[in-house]
């Protein structure tokens, strides 16, 4: 049964070994937050029930962080999502070695559709599909390249048994600017699969607005610029989604 408390997952995306945060995902746009441990760390230590950790570099195909990925994820009690550059089985052990509680596939979902309904076949629940959009049109590679229609894609991803969604508006990802609600009702609309939320939650009054989308769908929601930015405590964030 779908709780009707909205998750918070407050993001460490890892660039070249520091904890930083892009704008609309454009490489290049990092603002840097330090260790990505320390951040870690942080906010299991202010009560996070999850952790939204992402390999940017591995996104990119810059190089990767897996080593550093790893001993943070490693270092958690909390439940942790791995994102970024996870396409291929080498990189999908590596990721669930760790002992992550799911991982989030984005490319591969667009390039190798038959690969991800095998692994969503095998592993259930530890795949999640990340949707990151910009209008309609999805986007892979780091969110350089188009790739393919929102709802076609999620109609066929439903269709192989993919428990859950993330659901990224690149246009609001680190601007700050407030989550793309439309957006999320509309796949809430297009699937009975629970979707988290992800970028532009800029306030408190973001997250009640996006707590009143549970009963639609939204199983929770990925905050990273606004906790670095200090426009709220994650204490005061999950205070203010707690029922
Ligand atoms: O998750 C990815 O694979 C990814 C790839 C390329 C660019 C960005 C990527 N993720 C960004 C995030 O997951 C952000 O942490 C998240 O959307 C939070 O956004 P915000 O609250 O607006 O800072």
């Amino acid at each position: 049964m779908r709780s009707n408390r909205l998750e918070l997952l407050p993001a460490v995306d890892v660039r070249d070994g520091q904890a930083v945060r892009l704008v609309h995902g454009e490489s290049g746009s990092e603002t840097s937050y330090g260790d990505p441990m320390e951040a870690a760390l942080a906010w299991q230590r202010a009560g996070a029930e999850w952790l939204h950790l992402v390999d940017l570099d591995a996104a990119f195909g810059t190089g990767d962080n897996r080593e550093q990925i790893a001993e943070v994820a490693r270092a958690m009690d909390l439940r942790v999502e791995l994102s970024g550059g996870i396409r291929d089985d080498a990189s999908l052990s590596a990721a669930l070695a760790t002992g992550c509680a799911r991982v989030n596939l984005g490319t591969a979902a667009l390039e190798t559709p038959e690969w991800v309904a095998k692994v969503i076949a095998e592993h259930g629940d530890l795949i999640a599909v990340g949707l990151d959009v910009r209008g309609t049109t999805l986007r892979g590679r780091g969110w350089t390249r188009d790739g393919g229609d929102l709802y076609e894609t999620l109609a066929r991803l439903d269709s192989e048994g993919c428990a859950r969604y993330v659901v990224t508006d690149i246009a609001k990802d680190g601007t700050l600017q407030g989550p793309n609600l439309e957006l999320l009702r509309n796949v809430c609309a297009a699937t009975e699969k629970p979707v988290v939320a992800s970028g532009g939650v800029s306030s408190l009054d973001d997250l009640r607005a996006l707590a009143t989308l549970v009963p639609e769908g939204v199983e929770g929601a990925i905050v990273g610029k606004a906790l670095y930015a200090k426009a709220f405590t994650l204490e005061e964030a999950l205070e203010a989604v707690s029922v």
